[in-house]
Order: structure tokens, then C-alpha cells, then sequence
């Protein structure tokens, strides 16, 4: 059968995987593992997402550049202290497996996890005068990581796609602006085109990107498993990169007498992933397939011609598949990605199935009776709704109905998210929280051995687990989210005390803890 097998709360991963195959978004590369193959819904999500956001960024002044893929031991040598840990990911081409004909590699080769070592050699060369500053570029690629977790299509891959802003500023302020412009937009491709939900904020001293200053998240949210997800990264990076790669300006303001300083830029990196797609897919499917947000799928509307058989005469036949084809044209002129399936020998049952399992927002079905009375059926991909519409008033009600599909997604999954964000006091009730797959907020004391600590109280030890031996997965201890920007009342500086009891110290603010990817 083509349909579902597995049902999403029967066997989660197992539907994710089922369900980005069998709706064509997904291929397993099967020459390599953790590598996947990215089909045609999947690729019009992305160019979707890239429409909307490099529309935005081009508005702020950044530039669009490429860079090589392949960067040099040496230029990574620059970033060596924060690396090391990555360092396991890290693809090289030594001699002699990397050689063009016979001739081997002068020099291992790494291919570029992020293009920090790449591009800012170049930055210190170009960057010399405040007035090349803000200097702002961002590239489209792909990088590769090599994992050595268990990959997943969209969510954890050896290589994804993903966009890389890499930018240079006079000021701490300056730059710090511009973090947060961007983590609005991030939040932006969730919210406005993957009716997700993200919530915003900083991470911890522990979580951040190691080579940076600080970094602020869009966190989302997985009902099915209650765990909490990373969503896009911006991250002020400080004079840390400036200082390792020199780029550095004149000092416009020299005090006078003295001589010229230089001054190391401040600079920002922010990136994006394809991991965006897998979310949706995780946060919207359901038993029948996949459910596209109207404004990323690749076709918004089917239309299903129902009451056609063997009895029915040429002529009738041909006009009423003329009639499709002018609803079609209708729905053109008014903005609306739609098609028709005239496939002969399929039901009208197993075409429903098929293009539930493709995720289309909407289905319009359309026989002689409808005909009749000038009306088109409905029914709602996300809800099942159905209904009649005039066809005269098409081109106002379907544009109309697919917003109205894309805001209740939206709003479904914010209340689902808002519903499992429990703000907690008391100690005994954080892990009964997640084993009822919430994400917490607790007043917290921000450090980073506290949170290891609390990593190791939250895990739950397998012999704690009720149920059939086999079944005993020792459940992973709680991380910390991010520090949401939007913080509850109730912590009383110098007062309220961290949450974690073997901690003792004073909290500083809500973080946001949970299971996570
Ligand atoms: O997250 C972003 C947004 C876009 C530009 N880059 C930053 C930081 C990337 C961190 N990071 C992430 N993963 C890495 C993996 C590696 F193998 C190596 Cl060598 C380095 C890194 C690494 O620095
Ligand atoms: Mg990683």
C-alpha cells in the first residue's frame, strides 16, 4: 500500500521517517550514510524560505558572496581553541584518498562545517576603515559534519543546506542591533511560513557557540516526544574572531596628538538550516501524511474530479474536464498553486489518500452534480472540514480559505507549545513535567556546573522506568533551552534561590530547560 504504516504516536521516529519518504520529500543516500537526497517539496520549502529571507536581509545592506568549500589546516589552526571539540567532525581529504589523476594533495584539506576559517582571512584584508563598516555578507551553501550521532532527514545530516551571514561592526551596540534583527526574521520563517511557534532568547554560558560572545535561539517545541529543538542561531561573536584573524580599522576618533590606533571590529555570525523543514514536518503531520502550511507547499490545492465513470458519455466527460481546467486557470490568476488529477484508473478514494499523504492544504472536488449547481466541494488538509464554495466567488473564497488554514496551524501549535511550557518552583515537580512531555522554566543560577548537575538529577535511571524490562530506555536528562527573553515575575534578586537543591546560589533568571535534539 501507499499509504501511512505507522501511526505518529504509536512509534514516532519511525513515522518521521515514514512520512518524508512515502511524501516524496526525502531520499536515503544510500552510498554514504547520513546523507539524504532533498526531492522537490522539500527544495521548494527552501527556495520559499530563501525568497522570503534574503528579500529582508538584501533591506539591511547584506551582500551575497561564495566562498570555497575547502579550507586549509592553517587557516584553521587561527581557531584552535574552540574547535578542538568539534574536531571529530571535521571531513578531511589527506593524501592519498583526495588527488586529481595521479598527483596527490599537497596539503590535507578540510570541507568547511562553517566558513569562519574561510572567510575572514578575507575580512582582514578588505576590512581596514570604519567606512567599510557595517560590512555585511552572507553566503548560501552546504557544510558537512560529520556526525556521529544518529542522523536524521532534515534534523541532524553530515551535510545541509543552510545560509551563513557573517558581518563586521564599529560597536558592541552596533552589533548587538543587528543580532537581534536577525533573530526576529529566524523567528519570522517559523512563525509567518511554518506556522511554528519559537520562542526566543539567549543561550546559556554552556550552550552557546564556544567561539562567540553570546548567542541568542529560537527554541521550538515537539508535542509528540515533548522534546525542545534549536531552531536557527545568531550570534554576536565579540572581538574574539577579529582578534584571531586581525581585522581591525583605524580608529576614527584618535585623540589628538596621539597615534592612530586600530580597533578590532565587532562582528555577528547567523545561520539557518534545512532543520527548519524536518521541525514542520514533526510539529504539523499526522496519521495520514504529511500537512503543509499553505504558504510553503509546492501545490496548495488539488482538484478531484468525482462522479466520472465508465458511464459517463465522452462529450460529458470532456466538458467536464474542461471545467477543471478553467477552475484551474481561475485559481492561477488569483495566486493559487493548484493542479488537477485526471490519472485514469484510480478512485477518486485512492487519489484522496495520495494527495492527503502529499500534505496539500486543500482539496476540491468537483463532479456533475456540482456542476449543476455551479458549487465546488472542499475538505481542509489540516482539520477535515469540508464545505461548498460558489464556484463564481473562487478566486476570493480559496486564497481566503488557505489563509485561514495557515493561521490555525499557527495557532494550534502555539497553543500546544504554550500549553507544555510549565513554569516551575518546586524541585519534585520538573521531572514529572518532562515525563509529560513538557519543556520547564526554573529559576536558575545560569552556571555551567549547575546545569551538568541538573543534567545527571534529571536523567531517569532505567530501573526507574515501570514497565517490561525491554521497554526500559533510561530517559535523557534535561539541557537548558535558552534564556527566554520574555522572563516570568517571581524572582526577586538576592532572594529566590537556583532550583537545582545541590545548588544553593541565587537565581539570576527563568531559563527554559527540556529533553532535547
Ligand atoms: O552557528 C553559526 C551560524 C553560521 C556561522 N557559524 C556559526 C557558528 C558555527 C559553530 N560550529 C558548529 N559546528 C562546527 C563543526 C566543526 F567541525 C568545526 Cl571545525 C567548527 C564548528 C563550529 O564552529
Ligand atoms: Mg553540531
Amino acid at each position: 500500500i501507499i499509504g501511512m504504516t505507522v501511526t505518529k504516536v504509536d512509534n514516532f521516529s519511525a513515522w518521521y521517517q515514514e512520512v518524508v519518504i512515502k511524501a516524496e520529500m526525502i531520499e536515503y543516500y544510500n552510498e554514504i550514510a547520513g546523507f539524504f537526497i532533498l526531492r522537490p517539496t522539500s527544495m521548494f520549502i527552501w527556495a520559499e524560505i530563501r525568497k522570503w529571507f534574503q528579500e529582508r536581509i538584501e533591506l539591511m545592506g547584506v551582500e551575497e558572496t561564495s566562498f570555497p568549500m575547502f579550507l586549509s589546516a592553517k587557516s584553521l589552526e587561527k581557531e584552535k581553541d574552540h574547535v578542538e571539540g568539534f574536531a571529530p567532525e571535521l571531513a578531511w581529504f589527506t593524501c592519498p584518498y583526495l588527488h586529481s589523476g595521479d598527483k596527490d594533495l599537497e596539503v590535507p584539506v578540510a570541507v568547511r562545517p562553517t566558513s569562519e576559517a574561510v572567510m575572514y582571512p578575507y575580512y582582514s584584508k578588505w576590512i581596514r576603515s570604519h567606512r567599510d563598516l557595517p560590512f555585511r555578507l552572507n553566503q548560501w551553501n552546504s557544510v558537512v559534519r560529520w556526525e556521529a550521532k544518529q542522523t536524521t532527514p532534515f534534523l541532524r545530516a553530515r551535510e545541509f543546506l543552510w545560509q551563513e551571514g557573517h558581518t563586521a561592526h564599529l560597536t558592541e551596540e552596533l552589533a548587538g542591533v543587528e543580532v537581534l534583527e536577525i533573530l526576529e526574521l529566524y523567528a519570522g520563517v517559523y512563525e509567518q511560513l511554518l506556522a511554528v511557534p519559537v520562542v526566543r532568547g539567549r543561550k546559556t554560558e554552556k550552550e552557546k557557540f564556544a567561539g562567540g560572545y553570546y548567542t541568542t535561539t529560537v527554541e521550538g517545541y515537539i508535542p509528540s516526544n515533548g522534546r525542545g529543538i534549536q531552531g536557527g542561531t545568531s550570534h554576536c561573536l565579540g572581538q574574539n574572531f577579529s582578534k584571531m584573524f586581525d581585522i581591525k580599522i583605524e580608529d576614527p576618533n584618535p585623540k589628538d596628538g596621539e597615534k592612530a590606533k586600530h580597533l578590532h571590529v565587532w562582528q555577528n555570525s547567523w545561520g539557518l538550516s534545512t532543520r527548519v523543514i524536518g521541525v514542520m514536518v514533526m510539529i504539523h503531520g499526522d496519521d495520514k501524511g504529511l500537512v503543509l502550511p499553505p504558504r510553503i507547499a509546492k501545490l496548495q490545492a488539488i482538484i478531484i474530479p468525482v462522479g466520472i465513470n465508465k458511464n459517463t458519455s465522452p462529450e460529458d466527460k470532456k466538458k467536464h474536464y474542461d471545467d477543471l481546467q478553467d477552475i484551474k486557470d481561475t485559481l492561477k490568476k488569483a495566486g493559487v498553486r493548484s493542479d488537477y488529477d485526471i490519472r485514469d484508473g484510480y478512485t477518486p478514494g485512492w487519489k484522496f489518500s495520495d494527495w492527503e499523504l502529499k500534505g496539500v492544504p486543500l482539496r476540491l472536488e468537483y463532479g456533475p452534480k456540482d456542476a449543476a449547481q455551479k458549487v465546488i466541494s472542499f475538505a481542509r488538509r489540516d482539520t477535515g472540514e469540508k464545505g461548498t464554495i460558489d464556484i463564481a466567488s473562487l478566486s476570493t473564497e480559496i486564497p481566503t480559505l488557505l489563509e485561514k488554514i495557515q493561521s490555525d496551524m499557527y495557532i494550534k501549535a502555539e497553543a500546544s507549545f504554550r500549553a507544555h511550557r510549565i513554569n516551575i518552583t518546586n524541585w519534585e515537580e520538573v521531572v514529572p513535567s518532562l515525563d509529560a512531555k513538557n519543556v520547564v522554566l526554573i529559576p536558575h543560577c545560569l552556571a555551567e556546573k549547575c546545569e551538568d548537575k541538573i543534567k545527571d538529577l534529571t536523567a531517569g535511571k532505567a530501573d526507574e522506568q515501570e514497565g517490561p524490562a525491554e521497554l526500559k530506555a533510561p530517559s535523557m536528562g534535561m539541557k537548558s533551552l535558552c534564556i527566554p527573553f520574555e522572563q516570568p515575575a517571581g524572582i526577586e534578586k538576592g532572594v529566590t534561590k537556583c532550583l537545582n537543591p545541590e545548588c544553593g546560589a541565587l537565581a539570576e533568571q527563568w531559563c527554559m530547560f527540556g529533553r532535547s535534539y
